[in-house]
C-alpha cells in the first residue's frame, strides 16, 4: 500500500474528503432516534483507524461484547453498521432483505478496476436479478448433480496428483477448485497448476486486493479521485488500478473467447457459456424475452462464477486439511466411518454422503472453525430504517461478522476448539443452522453453497478413504504441530504448513489410478 499511496497523498485526500463532504453532503434532520452504540469516533476521520485493522473481525467482535451486537461507526462521515449476532443479521439482512440487499459503491474495485458490473458487486436492479436468477438456476441444490461427472473427474485427477507429488497439496487444491469451475463454466480443462488461465486468475486477484483497504477507501471517499491523471503526482494508485483493469478484462475475456472458438469449430463441450450463447442466439425461455442476454451479460456471469467459486472453496479445503492434520483422532474416526461404508474396496461417491454422518459433522465444523470469509461481503441499506429503537440511515454499509457469529459461546462452547462432535445428532439445531452464516444472508446468500459443499465432500472424503495424513517430523524425529495462522485477506487462507500425506496402501493407490484412468482415458 505504501508504494501506491504515500502519507502525503493520504493527507491531501482526507482534506479533500472533508471539504467535499461538508460541501456536498445533503443536510438531513438529525434523527429523533439514536444511532446504534459503538466506539467513539476520532475528529474528521471517524473510526477509520480501527477499520484499518488486519483482523477486523476481532475488532468488531470486541465492539459487540462492549457495546451490544449492533454497532454504528463512521469513516470520514460514511455510516457503517456492524452486525455481530445471528439474530440481528437474520432480522435485517434476511427478514428486511427488501432494503438491506444492495452493495456499497466501490470506486476503486468496482469502477476503476472493472469489477463493478459483476453480480457480487452490483446494486439491486433488473441486471442484478437477471444475473442472480441465471446463476441460481445453474447451482440450485437440485441442479448441482448435473456437475457430478466434472467433480468426479477433477477429484480423481487431484487424488492421483496428490499421490504423485504429495508435497504440493496447496497447488493441487487450487487446481481442483479452478479445474471444476473452469470446466463447468467454459468447458475448459485445466492441465496443471501452471495453466495460463489459472495463472491469469491469480495475477488478477492479487492485483485487485493489493491496493489495500486504505487505497480503496480513499477512492471510495472521494470518487472524483478516479479521474486523477496518470501523469500527475501521487498517481500510483491510478496506474495500479488501470493495470489491474487490463488483467480483469483479460480474466473475463480469454476463457470466454476460448469457449466461443470451440462453439465455432463445433467442438464445444456442454458448459454454461455454451448454454448462455444459445440463449442469446434464440433469446428464448428460460430467461424471458424481457430479459434478453447480451455478450457483456455472458462475460460477467461466467467471470463472476470463476472469481467467486475458486478461491473461496480452495480456502475452505485448506482449512479442512489443516484441521484434519491437527486432529488425528478426527481423521481416524472419519476414516473408520468411510471404511465401513466402502469396505476399502472403492472410492466414496455422492450417494454415500447421507450415510456418513460423522464426516458431515466434520465438514460443518470446518466451515465454522475455518470461517474462510470472516466478514462476508458488505450489504448496503437503501432506505432509512429503525431497529430496536435505533436509527439506521439510508446508504449505510452493513457488515455481518460471520466469524463472531460462529464463535458465539452459548452455541459453540470453547469456540476455538475444533470439535465436530458438537454437531453429532444435532444437524437440526440452531448451532448447525447458524454455521450457514459463512455463506451470507437473504437475497445475497451465496448461490454456490450446495455446489461448494458437494465438491468439498467428494475430494476430502476420498483423500481420507485412500491416504494417511500425519504431522511432519523435525530433525529429532518429533512431530511438528503447525501454528493456526491465516493470511490477512478478505478470503483468508491457512498459511502453508508442513505435513505428510501418502497412500495408505498399494490397493488404495490402484483404486485411485483405475478410477482416474477410467474417467481421463
Ligand atoms: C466454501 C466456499 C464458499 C464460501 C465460504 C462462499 C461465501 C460467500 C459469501 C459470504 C458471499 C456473500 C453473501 C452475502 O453478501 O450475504 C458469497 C457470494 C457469492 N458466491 Fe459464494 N462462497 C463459496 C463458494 C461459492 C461457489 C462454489 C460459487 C459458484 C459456483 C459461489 C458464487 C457466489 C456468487 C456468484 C456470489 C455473489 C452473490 C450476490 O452478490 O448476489 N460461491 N459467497
Amino acid at each position: 500500500m505504501s508504494s501506491l499511496l504515500d502519507s502525503q497523498t493520504v493527507g491531501i485526500t482526507l482534506a479533500f474528503a472533508l471539504t467535499g463532504i461538508l460541501a456536498v453532503s445533503r443536510w438531513k434532520d438529525s434523527p429523533s432516534l439514536p444511532y446504534p452504540p459503538g466506539p467513539a469516533p476520532d475528529p474528521i476521520i471517524g473510526n477509520a483507524r480501527a477499520m484499518g485493522s488486519d483482523e477486523l473481525e476481532r475488532v468488531f467482535a470486541a465492539w459487540g461484547k462492549k457495546y451490544g451486537d449492533v454497532n454504528y461507526v463512521t469513516v470520514v462521515g460514511k455510516p457503517i453498521i456492524v452486525l455481530n449476532s445471528y439474530q440481528a443479521a437474520k432480522d435485517l439482512l434476511e427478514k428486511r432483505s427488501g432494503i438491506y440487499s444492495s452493495r456499497p459503491r466501490m470506486v476503486m474495485l468496482g469502477e476503476l478496476m472493472g469489477w463493478g458490473e459483476v453480480l457480487s458487486h452490483q446494486g439491486v436492479g433488473p441486471r442484478f436479478r437477471k444475473h442472480r436468477r441465471i446463476i441460481q438456476d445453474q447451482f440450485s441444490a437440485k441442479q448441482v448433480s448435473q456437475y457430478a461427472h466434472v467433480q468426479r473427474k477433477e477429484a480423481y485427477a487431484t487424488l492421483a496428483d496428490l499421490g504423485n507429488s504429495p508435497d504440493d497439496l496447496m497447488k493441487h487444491l487450487k487446481r481442483f477448485t479452478a479445474g471444476i469451475i473452469l470446466s463447468i463454466t467454459y468447458g475448459y480443462t485445466v492441465k496443471d497448476c501452471d495453466d495460463p488461465l489459472v495463472t491469469l486468475a491469480d495475477e488478477c486477484t492479487t492485483a485487485s486486493v493489493s491496493a489495500g483497504p486504505i487505497g480503496s477507501l480513499l477512492c471510495d471517499l472521494v470518487p472524483a479521485l478516479k479521474h486523477w491523471p496518470t501523469w500527475a503526482p501521487f498517481s500510483g494508485f491510478k496506474r495500479h488500478a488501470l493495470h489491474t483493469r487490463s488483467l480483469v478484462e483479460r480474466f473475463f475475456d480469454e476463457p470466454y473467447q476460448w469457449a466461443k472458438a470451440r462453439v465455432a469449430e463445433g467442438t464445444a463441450p456442454s458448459c454454461i457459456t455454451v448454454d448462455l450463447l444459445e440463449t442469446m442466439r434464440t433469446q428464448n425461455e428460460p430467461y424471458r424475452a424481457s430479459e434478453t442476454l447480451d455478450t457483456t451479460d455472458i462475460l460477467h456471469i461466467t467471470g463472476v462464477l470463476y472469481a467467486a467459486a475458486s478461491d473461496t472453496t480452495c480456502a475452505a479445503l485448506k482449512a479442512f486439511m489443516f484441521a484434519l492434520l491437527l486432529h488425528p483422532e478426527v481423521f481416524a474416526k472419519a476414516q473408520e466411518e468411510i471404511d465401513q461404508k466402502t469396505g476399502k474396496e472403492r472410492l466414496v461417491d455422492f450417494d454415500d454422503r447421507d450415510s456418513l454422518p460423522y464426516f458431515e459433522c466434520v465438514m460443518k465444523e470446518v466451515l465454522r472453525w475455518g470461517c474462510s470469509v470472516p466478514l462476508g461481503v458488505p450489504h448496503q441499506l437503501t432506505e432509512d430504517d429503525t431497529y430496536r429503537g435505533y436509527f439506521m440511515p439510508e446508504g449505510a454499509t452493513v457488515m455481518f461478522n460471520a466469524w463472531a457469529i460462529t464463535r458465539n459461546e452459548e452455541l459453540y462452547p470453547e469456540p476455538e476448539r475444533f470439535m465436530p462432535e458438537r454437531f453429532w445428532g444435532k444437524m437440526d439445531s440452531d448451532a448447525a443452522r447458524q454455521v450457514d452464516t459463512v455463506f451470507g444472508f437473504g437475497r445475497r446468500v451465496c448461490p454456490g453453497r450446495a455446489f461448494a459443499e458437494s465438491s468439498m465432500f467428494l475430494l476430502v472424503s476420498n483423500i481420507i478413504a485412500t491416504m494417511d495424513l500425519t504431522k511432519a517430523v523435525d530433525e529429532a524425529g518429533e512431530p511438528i504441530t503447525p501454528p493456526v495462522e491465516y493470511t490477512k485477506s478478505f478470503i483468508r487462507h491457512v498459511v502453508p504448513f508442513k505435513y505428510q500425506l501418502k497412500y495408505r496402501s498399494e490397493k488404495a493407490r490402484s483404486i485411485v489410478e483405475q478410477a482416474n484412468l477410467l474417467l481421463h482415458g
